[in-house]
């Protein structure tokens, strides 16, 4: 047991010999350490003692501590002054209470300044009110109740810069809708039918359609723009009011309309009451089957004039083919469904051409009409180029169709698509002023035939296009115009950084083995877009030597150069096909099951934006792959656009960076192609 205390230390120096004052000190303190003893006095005190030298213990040695002198502790002085301001505060706002609360009882009672008040009417008080009147200076404005400040709101994303939607008309959608018989003829009716199946409802621009171009004035031509988004069913609408117009005429002609001679009294091959004009030759031969299978129950005749993808244009090789040679050609390609197609025998008319405009102004022309100028300067006076014979006539032309317009109308395109109205519009008699790029008033152009223009984007440049030299077009759209399909769903897949081919074939091999827990017997198609055509070319090289059979197409593939689409066979939707329902479209058929794996078709489709306009990729094909950024919006739109259509679900998956350098390119896009959701 300590002798003393700590605290009392100062004491017991005064009264106790050194060495029992060192020894009562050791002893306390070893005990302290032994845990034995509970430490006593103030943390002050004990603070003191760890830090103070230990003086060195020994007879004679006595341990003199410098303890500092304690402070006697000092409450701060109470503020009274202030207290009693404060108190002054409370006691004032107290009295303010009273008198708000007198007031309100005052006001309650109707009292002055609650009645003026409630009239709104401060500055005059009533005759007879008594209450003290406020300098007008004092008042204050009634108080305007607190909003929170709103956020900026973030500019919405600009992809309409690309778009325009200026004077488009749209319908509101009638679910009860449906084809039927007037106005659509008997037999069109049926082909809708055997196409759609009974229960079909027309889509929106479906729906305008029937509404609009059923209903032309008798003796007028119309010009008609159909503008929807993709998979919308477009070429119905226009092919719909354009076939029955052109059976009932003849049906009013007797069932003989003639064939007309051209101006220059020679007789031609072909003399179309229609044309269907299109960008690639895929697509033609497509619009060609469309066609086909719309008309064979009311016995009319169609033709796709776009044949091989022959390299004409590259050169000025001495490239002739007889008018006989090409008649063979196009024999072999006919979609005339009375009979195999005998174009020999010149007596037949065809009522649909389905072409590209080059083609087309090839066959109107003559071929090899745009060399003969080179041609001539360069063999100068032993020229012996000649240009073919023309094989087309269009004196009897009463419609023309321009599919996906905006491409028609763009500068790769326009001269020629021009070329061939202004010729069309010769032909019948009524030409129409040449173009002039730098005019000060624009040409407006009035055909003598009805003009159909569709497509599923409407750039600035088409639109004021169209303003400019088609002030009398009719435009209709539908509600959900420049807008992604509804059942599309959008994915976005990050490149791990490493190598691409391999983040692709993971994401297709993904697909593969989601299809086959799903319990799909086969595996489905897969469709891949690239920028450019060495891209196409190499990712379909090192996607074959990975085991993944696939079918790179560019605008110069070989296959191409055979003038038929048979490599897109199993991608492409046939017309007549069978349209696989909700539940089973991502089945197959026994039989189409059993000739694929026979033939062990490619799943995988890789191209470029030349597939990306206007085809019907058939509804097993689920997936879209967008592996480059889409130069425009309008290019991702009609990629994208290659599932998903018809009501069918389908999911796109782009690609990108998702940090570091070029991630910016993918987060833009995200957020465009946000802006193009429902
Ligand atoms: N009313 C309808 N009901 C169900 N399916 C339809 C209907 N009309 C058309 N279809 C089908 O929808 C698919 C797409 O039609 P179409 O190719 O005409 O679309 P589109 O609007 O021209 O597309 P894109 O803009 O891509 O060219 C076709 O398979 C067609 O048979």
């Amino acid at each position: 047991m300590p002798l003393l205390s700590f605290n009392s230390l100062r004491t017991a120096k005064a009264i106790l010999p050194t060495e029992l004052l060192a020894y009562s000190f050791h002893t306390s303190s070893s005990l302290y350490a032994k845990g034995a003893l509970k430490p006593r006095g103030t943390s002050r005190t004990r603070l003191a003692k760890d830090l103070k030298p230990r003086k060195p213990f020994g007879p004679g040695k006595a341990a003199s501590l410098d303890v500092a002198p304690r402070k006697t502790f000092q409450r701060d002085p109470v503020p009274h002054s202030e207290a009693k301001d404060i108190y002054g505060a409370i006691e004032k706002s107290r009295e303010f209470r009273k008198t708000r609360q007198e007031s309100r009882e005052r006001r309650e009672q109707g009292s002055w300044r609650g009645e003026s008040s409630r009239r709104g009417s401060w500055d005059k008080p009533r005759d007879g009110d008594s209450g003290p009147r406020i300098p007008s200076s004092l008042r204050l404005s009634p108080r305007e109740p607190y909003k929170q400040p709103r956020k900026p709101r973030k500019p919405a994303v600009e992809v309409t810069d690309e778009f325009s939607r200026s004077s488009l008309q749209t319908v509101p959608t009638n679910p009860d809708a449906r084809f039927t018989s007037p106005p659509l003829m008997e037999g069109l009716l049926r082909s809708v039918n055997e196409i759609l199946g009974e229960d079909a409802a027309p889509t929106p621009i479906q729906e305008l359609s029937l509404k609009n171009l059923f209903s032309r004035p008798e003796g007028e031509w119309t010009q008609h723009l159909l503008a929807s988004e993709t998979g919308s069913g477009k070429s119905l609408a226009y092919m719909l009011p354009m076939l029955h117009d052109l059976k009932t005429t003849e049906l009013a002609h007797g069932g003989n309309i003639t064939e007309g001679t051209p101006s220059d009294g020679k007789k031609r091959l072909y003399n179309p009451r229609a044309i269907v004009l299109a960008p690639t030759h895929e697509l033609s031969r497509q619009l060609s089957k469309t066609a086909k299978a719309l008309l064979h129950n009311i016995k009319m005749r169609t033709i796709c004039a776009s044949d091989a993808n022959k390299q004409l244009r590259q050169g000025l090789t001495n490239h002739k083919v007889s008018a006989a040679k090409m008649s063979t050609q196009y024999a072999t390609m006919s979609n005339d469904t009375s009979g195999p197609a005998q174009f020999q025998d010149k007596t037949r008319s065809i009522d649909v051409l389905v072409s590209t405009p080059n083609k087309l102004l090839e066959m109107v022309r003559g071929h090899g009409w745009n060399w003969a100028p080179a041609k001539a300067a360069q063999e100068g006076e032993k020229n012996t180029f000649v240009v073919g014979e023309p094989e087309v006539g269009l004196q009897r032309v009463e419609w023309v169709v321009i599919d996906e317009a905006d491409v028609m109308f763009d500068p790769d395109f326009l001269e020629e698509t021009q070329a061939l109205l202004a010729d069309i519009a010769a032909a019948r008699g009524q030409p129409v002023p040449a173009p002039v790029s730098d005019a000060a008033t624009p040409a407006t152009y009035n055909y003598p035939f009805n003009l159909v223009l569709t497509s599923a984007t409407i750039p600035n440049s088409l639109a004021s296009y169209l303003d400019n030299h088609h002030p009398n077009l009719v435009r209709l759209a539908s509600p959900n115009l420049h807008k992604l399909p509804a059942t599309l769903k959008m994915e976005h897949a990050a490149w791990t950084g490493g190598n691409r081919v391999a983040d692709i074939e993971h994401k297709i091999q993904h697909i593969w083995w989601q299809d086959k827990q799903s319990g799909k017997r086969r595996p489905s198609k897969v469709l891949v877009f690239c920028n450019k055509s060495t891209a196409v070319e190499s990712l379909g090289k090192d996607l074959e030597e990975k085991g993944v059979k696939n079918i790179a197409l560019t605008s110069t593939a070989e296959v191409r150069k055979k003038g038929n689409s048979h490599h897109l066979s199993g991608f492409l939707l046939e017309p007549l096909e069978p349209r696989p329902s909700e539940a089973n479209q991502n089945k197959v058929s026994s039989k189409e099951e059993a000739s694929e794996t026979e033939e062990e078709a490619p799943n995988v489709l890789i191209t470029t934006s030349l597939l990306s306009r206007g085809l019907d990729f058939h509804p097993k094909i689920n997936n879209v792959l967008i592996i480059d950024p889409p130069r425009n919006m309008i290019d991702f739109l009609h990629r994208a656009g290659r599932t998903g259509r018809a009501g069918k679900r389908g999911t796109v998956i782009v690609f990108g960076k998702a940090k570091g350098r070029g991630s910016e390119v993918h987060k833009e896009l995200k957020t465009k192609v946000r802006a193009l959701r429902h």
